[in-house]
């Protein structure tokens, strides 16, 4: 059955909720807890560029499939980092449902009006 992107970001919150108290030499995402946040962002760092270079290298060869993989590295260490710091993708997803309707040009013109 297919699951939606809900499942699977509630499936993945939850893990990586339960691997927040797992010993480090057991998990990835407890590792990464255990060297703290400067390393987490090190990793979202450092998935960031791998993305921009996956999507040059992507740039019209029509073959996507390491661009997706290196988005999901992005996404899944931004969910690690959310998680540190006892906030998850529903945080994020709340933010972006409040601000589905408004035009990112009207939003930003009145930042300019309001200063
Ligand atoms: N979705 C992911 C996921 N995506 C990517 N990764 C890991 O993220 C790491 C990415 O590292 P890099 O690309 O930088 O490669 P690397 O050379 O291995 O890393 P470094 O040596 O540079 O640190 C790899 O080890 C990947 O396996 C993930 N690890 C875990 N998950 C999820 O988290 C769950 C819990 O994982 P554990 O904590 O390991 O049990 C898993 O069941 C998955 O659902």
């Amino acid at each position: 059955m297919a699951r939606t992107m809900n499942d699977v970001l509630q499936q993945l919150t939850a893990t990586l909720a339960e691997r927040k108290g797992a010993a480090a030499d057991s998990s990835y995402v407890a590792s990464l807890h255990e060297s703290g946040l400067n390393k987490i962002l090190e990793k979202v760092g450092e998935e960031a560029t791998e993305v921009i270079l996956a999507a040059k290298d992507a740039q019209g060869t029509g073959t996507n499939d390491a661009l997706v993989g290196e988005v999901a590295d992005l996404w899944f260490h931004c969910m690690v980092l959310l998680s540190h710091l006892d906030l998850s993708a529903a945080d994020v997803l709340s933010c972006l449902a409040k601000r589905q309707g408004i035009s990112g040009l009207d939003e930003k013109a009145s930042r300019a009006t309001n200063g």
